[in-house]
């Protein structure tokens, strides 16, 4: 087994691999973190050689990015339909079903990812688990009625047998992080999550959530590298 290594160093050759399944003319669905961050950087260097290629970026952080990088943008009301969407994730399992949100853009980048033909997840091992839950699941609800919101989500967790604090995520100033659509995120420590799909559905029959991040039949691919290089895995 290779020496251990730096998660930046891992993100960055992750993100590397993920370059190469750009093609040039490609709509690209452009994520939001640290490691989708690093693709971007990487994709900005190929823009400025000469490869052509336009994104839909997924947050107004990754726009700013982007833009820095002289990425040409677009939005889905322009370009519906994308090729490709690279994005990180805070947790995937191998069914490649992911937690995400853990910067807040789950929204967006849920929007993004469906209306892209791919998504490929880029990410170093630690984000590899047998099972999710262990990173607090961030779910997306809006201002009004934030007291009645969290006690409909924790019964619908109750009745899956899932019990666990929720806390509405803060910013760094102290007061409450507010997504790029302006709504609340409310994290949820559930911890195991042994049926993903039962809490997808049964969150999003709640008014006041607008989404969580629960990933579900969304990533075609995931490249996830250790010491030892980066791993490929494919969806069923
Ligand atoms: O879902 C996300 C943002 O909403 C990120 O993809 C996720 O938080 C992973 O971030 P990082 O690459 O910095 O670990």
């Amino acid at each position: 087994m290779g020496a251990k290594r730096d998660p930046a160093e891992l993100k960055i050759e992750a993100a590397r691999v993920a370059l190469g399944h750009v093609e040039p003319g490609m709509q690209l669905g452009l994520g939001t973190g640290s490691t989708a961050e690093a693709f971007v950087r990487l994709l900005g260097e190929r823009v400025a050689e000469g490869l052509s290629v336009i994104g839909v970026p997924t947050s107004e952080r990754t726009a700013d990015l982007a833009r820095s990088l002289h990425i040409p943008l677009t939005t889905l009301d322009d370009h519906p339909r994308l090729d490709l969407t690279i994005d990180g994730a805070d947790e995937l399992d191998d069914e490649l079903r992911l937690i995400k949100g853990g910067g807040g853009a789950l929204l967006r980048e849920k929007i993004v990812a469906t209306a892209s033909e791919r998504m490929i997840v880029v990410a170093d091992a630690s984000k590899r688990v047998k099972s999710l839950g262990a990173f607090p699941l961030p779910v997306e609800v809006v201002p009004f009625g934030l007291g009645a919101t969290m006690r409909a989500i924790e019964s619908v967790a109750g009745r899956l047998g899932l019990d666990g604090p929720l806390s509405v995520r803060q910013a760094a100033d102290g007061r409450a992080f507010l997504t790029d659509g302006g709504h609340l995120i409310v994290d949820a420590a559930f911890g195991r999550i042994p049926d993903p799909e039962a809490l997808s559905d049964s969150l999003l029959h709640i008014p006041g959530v607008v989404e969580h991040g629960l990933f579900i039949g969304i990533a075609s691919a995931a490249l996830i590298a250790d010491a030892d290089g980066v791993i490929h895995l494919a969806s069923a």
